[in-house]
């Protein structure tokens, strides 16, 4: 089985500290920084924004997965491109006009990701899989690190693998919320790409060895 690509969330991380945090992470076997944007309005929390993004950026030397859990992500596209984000990943639920929306980040010269909400069946996916880069599926209703995973993610894991394979085997698939080395296994097995782990790396005695053991696992 080939292993799976990990992305601490920074949200779990010592804002105190976030520099040494992101470096401690460049030197690790990070794939990707995952930034968590939040907007207090789609989710019932706010993280931060383009200004810490643009100063993660600066030290990062792994690239940043910026996942916007905001409402309108389409008016701040270039910004969070000019911040540094190379993958950028919106809300289902907040784009009426998807397409668009994912046309766009691919022309501010980012990889374009669609996250799907716990409740939110992966058929929707159908008529845009062929143009996305990564399907983000959330594994806890987001909004906070530290929830419980939802087992329901393994079948939609399953499902999405099918319809990427008859449509765009080149579509990685991440999964987001409760991560940790029994469920990290299972999603894997299931055929999952990449994960997000926040609480269950920068909670640990050793964060470098945790995101080791996950991409193990
Ligand atoms: O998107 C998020 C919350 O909305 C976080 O990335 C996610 O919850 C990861 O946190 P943890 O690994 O602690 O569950």
């Amino acid at each position: 089985m080939t292993k799976p690509k990990i992305a601490p969330s920074i949200l779990s991380a010592d804002f105190n500290n976030l520099g040494n945090e992101i470096q401690m992470l460049n030197e690790s076997e990070a794939d990707f920084i995952h930034c968590d944007v939040m907007d207090g309005v789609f989710v019932p929390n706010i993280s931060f924004g383009m200004p810490i993004v643009e100063h993660v950026n600066k030290v990062a030397k792994k690239p940043l997965d910026v996942h916007l859990m905001i409402v309108n992500p389409d008016k701040y596209i270039e910004a969070f491109a000019k911040a540094g984000a190379a993958w950028l990943t919106v809300h289902y639920e907040t784009c009426q006009h998807l397409h668009r929306t994912v046309s766009e980040i691919k022309k501010n010269g980012m990889k374009a990701s669609v996250c799907l909400n716990p409740h939110t069946p992966v058929f929707l996916l159908e008529e845009i899989i062929s143009e996305l880069d990564m399907v983000l599926l959330m594994s806890v209703n987001p909004g906070f690190g530290g929830q419980k995973f939802i087992p329901n993610t393994y079948k939609k894991v399953k499902q999405l693998k099918k319809l990427i394979q008859e449509n765009n085997p080149n579509c990685l698939i991440e999964v987001d919320g409760g991560v940790n080395y029994q469920t990290g296994k299972e999603l894997i097995e299931a055929g999952a790409d990449v994960l997000v782990a926040g609480s269950f790396v920068f909670g640990s005695e050793n964060p470098q060895e945790t995101i080791h053991n996950l991409r193990n696992s």
